[in-house]
C-alpha cells in the first residue's frame, strides 16, 4: 500500500474517539472520524512504518447505526458532532465499550460501572467559541464552525442542536450586523481583517448569558449598535454581559491582550449541586452544566468518607469539584494555572460560605513541591493530555491510600494508569460519563487505591 491510493472497505474496529480500521488483503487502514460499519472510499494520506492512515473520500453505504430522526442540518459539514445521526443508546454502547476497552488493555480485575447518560441530549452547552470566516474561499462572510476536516472553511451554524436557541439567535443578529458593516473577517494567514471569534457562554441554572466578541485591533468598528441589537433580543435567558476582546497573536486561539465592558459585568453565575458558582470568560467550567452534575456526583461517591481528610483538588478550575468535597471534608486544598479561574474559585468559596477551602494558582508540577499540607486524598483532573509525567511522579510520592481521577481523554489516561499501577495503584473501580452528546468525547472517573509495598 502507497501513499496517494484508493481502496474501499468497511469500517470493522472502531477506537477512541472515531477512528475507524478497515481491513483489506492488502493490509489495515486506519481513518479518522469514520462511524462503525460504514461502507467508505478513502485515500491513504501518510504512511508511517507500515501503518497506513486514510482520508474518507466519500461515503459508499451508511453504517446500520444512523438511524437518528431529524439530525442537525448541519451534520456532514460541520466539524462539530460526529454522532448526531446515530441514536443516543447506540453512541453510548459505542462510547462505553471504547472506554472498556482501553482501560482492559492496562487493567485487570477491576469492576466496570458502564456509562451514565448525560441528562439531556440536545441544547447541553453552555459554552460555544464560534469563529468568523467565509465558507469557501472569498465565499460570504461566515460564523461558526469549522468544517469537518478543514482549517479555513466554517459553516454558520444557526440550526446548532447542542445548544440553546439563545446561542442561534445571538450568533445570526452578530454576523448578519457585520454583514450589513462590510466588516472582514481575520486572515490566519496574512495576519489581517478584524473579526476573529464570538464566544458565547449561558448558564442552564441561572440563564445568565455572557457575550465575547474577539477581535484584533486593525480597524476601529462603533459596537454601540451591536450591543442595543442584542440587549434587544427576546432570549430564553439574560444576557448579562457583553464584552469587547481585543487579541492581536498570530495563534488562532481565543485569548484576550485587553478586555472592554460594552455592556454590564465580565462574569456570570451558574449553579451546580446548589452551589453557586461566578464563572469568567476564560474560566474552565464543563461545558454541560447538568451532565457536571452527575459528574461530580460520581466522583462524590468515588471519593467516600472524607470526614477529618485533607483533600488536594489538582487542576481544579474555578474550584467546583472542591467546593462539593469541603462541606463533607476536613480541608480542601485546589491547585490550578488559570489565575483567574483560582480567583473565581476563592471567591465562589466565599459566596458559598465554605472556610476550609485553599485554591493556589500555578503549576501542579511546581506547585506541588510548595504545599504545606500534607494530603490524605488526592482528586486529578488534568486537561486532556493527562498528567505531566513529572508532575505524577510528585503526585504518587505523597502516598495517600485512595485517589480518584476524571479524565476526559481516556487515551491519556491509560498511558497514566500504567505508571500509577507500576507504583501501587490498583484501579477499584471505573465508571464512564458521557458529558458530550453527539459528539465522539467521554469523560471517565476511576477510584484507585494504593496496594503497594507498605509506606513508612
Ligand atoms: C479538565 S479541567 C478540570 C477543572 C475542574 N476540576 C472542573 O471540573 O471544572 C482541567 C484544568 O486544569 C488546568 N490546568 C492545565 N494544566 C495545568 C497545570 N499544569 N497545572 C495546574 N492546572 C492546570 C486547566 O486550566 C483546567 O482548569
Amino acid at each position: 500500500m502507497k501513499k496517494g491510493e484508493i481502496y474501499e472497505g468497511t469500517i470493522g474496529r472502531f477506537d477512541f474517539p472515531d477512528k475507524g480500521v478497515i481491513e483489506l488483503p492488502e493490509g489495515k487502514i486506519t481513518i479518522k472520524h469514520a462511524l462503525p460499519g460504514q461502507k467508505v472510499r478513502v485515500m491513504i494520506n501518510k504512511k508511517r512504518g507500515g501503518r497506513c492512515e486514510g482520508r474518507i473520500l466519500e461515503v459508499l453505504e451508511h453504517s446500520s447505526l444512523e438511524s437518528a430522526e431529524n439530525p442537525c442540518p448541519h451534520f456532514g459539514s460541520c466539524g462539530g458532532c460526529v454522532y448526531q445521526t446515530i441514536p443516543y443508546a447506540e453512541q453510548l454502547k459505542i462510547k462505553e465499550q471504547q472506554v472498556k476497552d482501553l482501560i482492559d488493555g492496562v487493567c485487570e480485575d477491576y469492576e466496570f460501572e458502564g456509562i451514565r447518560p448525560s441528562p439531556v441530549e440536545a441544547e447541553y452547552r453552555n459554552k460555544m467559541e464560534f469563529s468568523f470566516g467565509d465558507e469557501y474561499k472569498d465565499g460570504p462572510l461566515a460564523l461558526g464552525m469549522h468544517k469537518r476536516g478543514s482549517f479555513y472553511d466554517v459553516v454558520t451554524t444557526t440550526e446548532c442542536k447542542i445548544v440553546n436557541p439563545d446561542f442561534c439567535d445571538i450568533l445570526k443578529t452578530v454576523k448578519e450586523y457585520f454583514e450589513q458593516l462590510g466588516t472582514g473577517f481575520y486572515k490566519k494567514m496574512q495576519h489581517t481583517g478584524y473579526l476573529r471569534h464570538l464566544l458565547v457562554r449561558r448558564a442552564v441554572k441561572t440563564g445568565e448569558i455572557l457575550v465575547a466578541l474577539v477581535t484584533t485591533t486593525q480597524e476601529e468598528v462603533d459596537l454601540k449598535p451591536l450591543t442595543d441589537l442584542l440587549l434587544g433580543l427576546s432570549l430564553n435567558g439574560k444576557i448579562v454581559g457583553i464584552l469587547h476582546i481585543l487579541n492581536d497573536s498570530l495563534a488562532d486561539v481565543v485569548k484576550s491582550d485587553r478586555t472592554d465592558i460594552l455592556y454590564g459585568q465580565d462574569y456570570f453565575y451558574e449553579e451546580l449541586l446548589g452551589l453557586k458558582f461566578k464563572i469568567s470568560p476564560f474560566s474552565f467550567f464543563q461545558t454541560n452544566s447538568l451532565g457536571a452534575e452527575v459528574l461530580y456526583e460520581t466522583v462524590r461517591g468515588y471519593v467516600g468518607e472524607t470526614k477529618d481528610k485533607v483533600v488536594f483538588d489538582l487542576y481544579s478550575g474555578t474550584g467546583t469539584i472542591a467546593q462539593i468535597i469541603a462541606p463533607v471534608a476536613k480541608k480542601v486544598v485546589g491547585v490550578e494555572i488559570v489565575k483567574e479561574a483560582v480567583e473565581a474559585a476563592r471567591e465562589n468559596a466565599g459566596l458559598n460560605g465554605l472556610e476550609n477551602c485553599e485554591f493556589i494558582d500555578g503549576d501542579v508540577l511546581k506547585i506541588i513541591d510548595e504545599l504545606k499540607d500534607k494530603p490524605d486524598l488526592i482528586i486529578l483532573d488534568p486537561p486532556r493530555d493527562g498528567i505531566h509525567p513529572k508532575a505524577l511522579g510528585k503526585i504518587i510520592d505523597f502516598g495517600v491510600d485512595r485517589m480518584v481521577y476524571v479524565s476526559c481523554k481516556p487515551t491519556s489516561l491509560v498511558r497514566d494508569l500504567v505508571v500509577l499501577q507500576e507504583r501501587g495503584y490498583r484501579v477499584e473501580k471505573v465508571c464512564c460519563m458521557d458529558m458530550f452528546p453527539s459528539t465522539a468525547n467521554v469523560e471517565t472517573v476511576i477510584l484507585m487505591t494504593y496496594c503497594g509495598p507498605e509506606k513508612e
